[in-house]
């Protein structure tokens, strides 16, 4: 029988995923902190732009933190099946040295959505916003296209890299024709009090000065009812 070690290094190095050596890279500052664990600023010498470092400790692989390695291996193995889009960040591959393994993504250098809607929430005009939606639509579509659903798509999960959407984080995505798919089990509280506000109905107000269309547009895709929603291709039409 294989060490779960064992099965982790055969999940990570089947198929596409690139290693890159640890001694090429230099890792720099500690830029955020997620499910996994922390996620560092960093250089290598084969990678001409900056890149993040996206750390799960090799301790964690162990029975009890299993949803945690599952979503790790699904964020990787998904995300690397995807080809360069323009609204993906773009992952090249995985190191590790004696203590961790490492996600190798391009460094987004505007942060994250959330982080950069609360800095130009007075300054932002509607030809930037309906261009960042149109963007993220495109993405989301790209997404479909290759049957990937993200299900975790929020404003932190969405980065920003010269003014450009990238959508990031793959660790809840699922990939429909994958019969293995459940990873309930890693939703935190938040996310399962924000859930049931949104079963029972609760909807933000929308925001005043909002052009009535767009009003439309997004009251029309968080109906109930998924049959009643506009697809992804009929909301970047509409876009
Ligand atoms: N490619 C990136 N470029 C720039 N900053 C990043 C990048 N990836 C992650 N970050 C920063 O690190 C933080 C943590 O990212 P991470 O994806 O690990 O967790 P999360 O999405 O916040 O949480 P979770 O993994 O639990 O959904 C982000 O909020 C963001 O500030």
């Amino acid at each position: 029988m294989t060490s779960s070690q064992e099965w982790f290094d055969d999940a990570i190095f089947d198929g596409t995923i690139q290693k890159i050596p640890y001694e090429e890279i230099s890792k720099g500052k500690l830029i955020g902190e997620g499910g996994f664990g922390k996620v560092y600023l960093a250089e290598c010498n084969s990678i001409a732009e900056k890149i993040v470092l996206k750390k799960i400790r090799k301790c964690h692989i162990k029975e009890k933190e299993k949803d945690i390695l599952f979503a790790f291996i699904k964020e990787l193995k998904i995300h690397s099946n995807l080809e360069q889009h323009e609204s993906i960040i773009p992952l090249y591959g995985i190191t590790e040295n004696r203590n961790s393994y490492f996600l190798v993504m391009q460094f987004a250098n505007n942060g994250t959505l959330s982080e950069f809607l609360k800095e130009k929430r007075d300054t932002l005009d509607w030809a930037i916003k309906i261009s960042l939606a149109e963007q993220m639509a495109g993405g989301i579509h790209y997404l479909h296209s290759c049957n990937i659903i993200h299900r975790d798509l929020h404003s932190k999960n969405i980065l920003l890299h010269d003014g450009q959407i990238k959508i990031a984080d793959f660790g809840l995505s699922k990939d429909i024709n994958s019969p293995t798919s459940s990873t309930l089990g890693i939703f935190g509280l938040n996310q399962i009090a924000l859930m049931n506000n949104i079963i029972n109905g609760l909807r933000e107000d929308p925001i005043i000065y909002t052009p009535l269309e767009y009003v439309e547009l997004y009251k029309d895709s968080w109906k109930p009812e998924p049959k009643d929603r506009p697809l992804i291709q009929e909301e970047l039409t509409l876009i």
